[in-house]
């Protein structure tokens, strides 16, 4: 059994790997971007080499030096830090777990292998239960993303028994736009402590009248203040508030999106946000373009999301 934890609540940012021009990881700006996150936008809780730390296009020598710089930056800062430890090599994933436990994670979090994949339940639990063994006195998440693994097998078939077949199974980081799924998630595990977290940061208001207990997400390294305001007000019950925060949010998603939003322009946006230099995504990934990064600047201003004092040219003076 993992050692019984606080559960993971709230909201988590999924960090970036910071890269050199040279399309090196950059682990010398790791300090700062905790400080940031802290202290900047309140967030407390990682979730590290996933979709947004471009886990799956790292080695895993740079997957363990990563984590290991977040969770020696983040000692005494951060409450909890996840990692994730998918690959599509059951043996590196089991590598990256027994190191996520080595150097004391507070969870590891597994997607579904993506190339030769899982067609069944059963199969995909094997896969997690091998996986989730390697580190067996850590909290262990699954991660849903069936827009980019393929993998369609719903979440609630998953959790269903799951915790007899993976004792260590802690809850689940929902990354998908089907409610049905994640509220019967909800619905048929409340007599578990489960932490469902929910991954689309666009509808997270939604997810919260579905009983997500928190979520997980790569906006929140730079609206992680705005989405806490939206959390506080649907706290009190102020729906109309929370709704007006959500819709913000959206305002500046729907915004991005229509521009072509994906890792490379989280990369630009929380370097224009936090003046931090997260550089380049590696290839696949390009690049965002300048006009990118300009027209969002922009954006961000009119929506009033910044303190323009954080924006590295700062000559810009404080909103909200
Ligand atoms: C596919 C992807 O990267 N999803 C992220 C996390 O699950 C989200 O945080 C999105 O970036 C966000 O919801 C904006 O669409
Ligand atoms: C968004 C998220 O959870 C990820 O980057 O993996």
């Amino acid at each position: 059994m993992a050692a019984p934890k606080k559960k993971l609540q709230g909201l988590v940012a999924a960090t970036i790997t910071p890269m050199t021009e040279n399309g090196e990881i950059n682990l010398s700006v790791i300090g700062q971007y905790v400080d940031y996150l802290v202290k900047e936008q309140g967030v407390k809780n990682i979730f590290v080499n996933g979709t947004t730390g471009e886990g799956l296009s790292l080695s895993v020598s740079e997957r363990r030096r990563v984590a290991e710089e977040w969770m020696t930056k983040g000692k005494d800062k951060l409450d909890q830090v996840v990692i994730h430890v998918g690959a599509l090599s059951l043996k590196e994933s089991q590598e990256l777990a027994q190191h996520a436990a080595e150097i004391g994670a507070d969870g590891i979090a597994v997607i579904a292998p993506f190339f030769l994949k899982p067609w069944t339940k059963d199969v995909l639990i094997n896969f997690l239960k091998e996986v989730a063994a390697a580190a067996p006195a850590v909290p262990f998440y699954y991660y849903h993303i069936p827009a980019l693994t393929g993998v369609k097998i719903r979440a609630e078939e998953l959790l269903d028994g799951i915790q007899d077949k993976i004792p260590t199974f802690q809850g689940l980081k929902f990354s998908d736009t089907d409610l049905l799924d994640f509220g019967q998630c909800v619905d048929q595990n409340r007599q578990q402590q489960f932490a469902f977290l929910f991954g689309v940061d666009e509808q997270l208001l939604s997810a919260l009248v579905m009983g997500a207990t928190g979520a997980v997400g790569s906006t929140y390294n730079y609206l992680g203040k705005k989405t806490s305001q939206m959390l506080e007000a649907f706290e009190r019950k102020d729906f109309s508030l929370a709704l007006n925060y959500q819709f913000c949010i959206q305002r500046f998603i729907n915004f991005v999106v229509k521009l072509g939003f994906g890792v490379s322009q989280t990369k630009a946006i929380m370097t224009l946000v936090s003046g931090i230099p997260m550089g380049p995504p590696r290839l696949p990934l390009q690049k965002a373009s300048r006009e990118f990064t300009d027209s969002v600047e922009a954006k961000l201003k009119s929506l009033d999301f910044l303190s323009f004092t954080d924006l590295k040219d700062g000559n810009l003076e404080a909103g909200s």
